[in-house]
């Protein structure tokens, strides 16, 4: 018999998750039937859509959505050989059964160098979402100027860094200057810290006096209010997240979008990553080739131990994340 730890939705978020919002629970695992696995987490993903999707999706008592990398203990099921590890989207427990249903194998070329951790972030869903929103929604183009906020996360930072293999012009913001650092050497061409300049106005007009041509929003709110009003002509903008806005317990008011979408004549489009889950190989393959090729640099946030998962969460919304939030267990 396997004891499975388990958090679970205790009250529903009001305002900022606070630690009081989880419960730690065990769960007493049945034995295999044929056909199934037993598989612990080896690393667990904090995700901001953990915050909305949470209001969304669950009630009380549920146990926390979200993905992992898991290691398979014990098969039987002749498909899958102990030992293998693969992404489950079995939310946030130590041990859990599968069917094998939904279970995703990591690339076959995976090197043996590589952290299993990066298929839940820069080689996952955060650089997957990256990939097809500047592929598919900013369509951008050589020479582009691209514009990206929370840039030093796990979106952003694969956002700005395939901007700049697609041969544009890119400017991030992020919340410390630690971040704004790290976001120069890994090759944007202007990043501030979105915190502590005077004027958001004048820090994105510094660093693009001609301004943008594509704005990759994770933000949203005050951030898109103002940014919107230094797109060029006929700027692309999508709309990947409000993370300003997750923990408003009173939605914000405007400024309103028409105006300069109308003048501007802009496209604005939000989307879910989750459209593209038949091209999910491609772009996998393309993420996993350039991290091997040092093209694209990866930067983790590793908070140890399972029980520090909610932890792990409001440090993740708080910003305290450089690179992707993970948890190892
Ligand atoms: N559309 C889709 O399919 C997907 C959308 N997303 C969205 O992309 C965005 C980034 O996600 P992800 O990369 O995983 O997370 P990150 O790794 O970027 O972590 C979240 C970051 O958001 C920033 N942040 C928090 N609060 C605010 C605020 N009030 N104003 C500005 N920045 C804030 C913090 O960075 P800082 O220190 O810079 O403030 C924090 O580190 C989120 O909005 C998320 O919901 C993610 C995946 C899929
Ligand atoms: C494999 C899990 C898919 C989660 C989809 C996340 C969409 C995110 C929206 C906003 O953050």
């Amino acid at each position: 018999m396997v004891t499975s730890k388990v958090w679970v939705l205790k009250k529903h978020f009001e305002g900022f998750p606070k630690t009081s919002d989880f419960e730690l629970k065990k769960i007493e695992l049945p034995n295999l039937k044929d056909g199934e696995l037993l598989l612990e987490s080896v690393f667990l993903s904090v995700d901001p859509y953990m915050r909305p999707y949470s209001r969304k999706d669950m009630k009380e008592g549920d146990i926390m959505i979200g993905t992992q990398v898991a290691r398979i203990v014990e098969s039987k099921n002749p498909a899958f050989t102990v030992g293998t590890f693969v992404v489950a989207g079995s939310g946030w427990r130590t041990h859990f059964i599968s069917d094998g249903k939904g279970l995703q194998l990591l690339p076959s070329s995976w090197p043996e160098s590589l952290p299993k951790s990066l298929a839940l972030g820069t080689v996952g869903m955060p650089g997957l979402t990256a990939y097809f929103g500047l592929l598919e929604v900013c369509k951008v183009k050589i020479g582009d100027t691209v514009l990206v906020n929370a840039a030093a996360g796990a979106v952003g930072s694969v956002v700005g860094q395939l901007a700049k293999i697609g041969g544009c012009k890119v400017v991030g913001s992020a919340g410390s200057d630690d971040k704004v650092a790290y976001l120069k050497k890994i090759g944007f061409d202007e990043a501030f810290n979105y915190k502590t300049v005077k004027s958001l106005d004048e820090a994105l007009r510094k660093a693009s006096p001609d301004g943008y041509d594509c704005f990759f929003d994770n933000v949203g709110g005050e951030f898109t209010s103002i940014a919107i009003n230094q797109m060029k002509k006929y700027g692309r903008i999508a709309i990947c997240g409000g993370i300003s806005q997750y923990n408003d317990t009173v939605p914000q008011k405007g400024p309103y979008v028409q105006i300069p979408m109308l003048f501007k004549e802009l496209l604005m489009e939000g989307f879910i990553v989750t459209r593209w889950n038949n091209r999910w190989e491609e772009g996998q393959k393309a993420l996993l080739k350039w991290v091997v090729e040092g093209k694209l640099k990866y930067h983790e946030h590793v908070t140890e131990g399972f029980e520090n998962m909610p932890m792990a969460f409001i440090g993740m919304l708080k910003g305290e994340n450089l690179g992707k939030a993970i948890v190892k267990v």
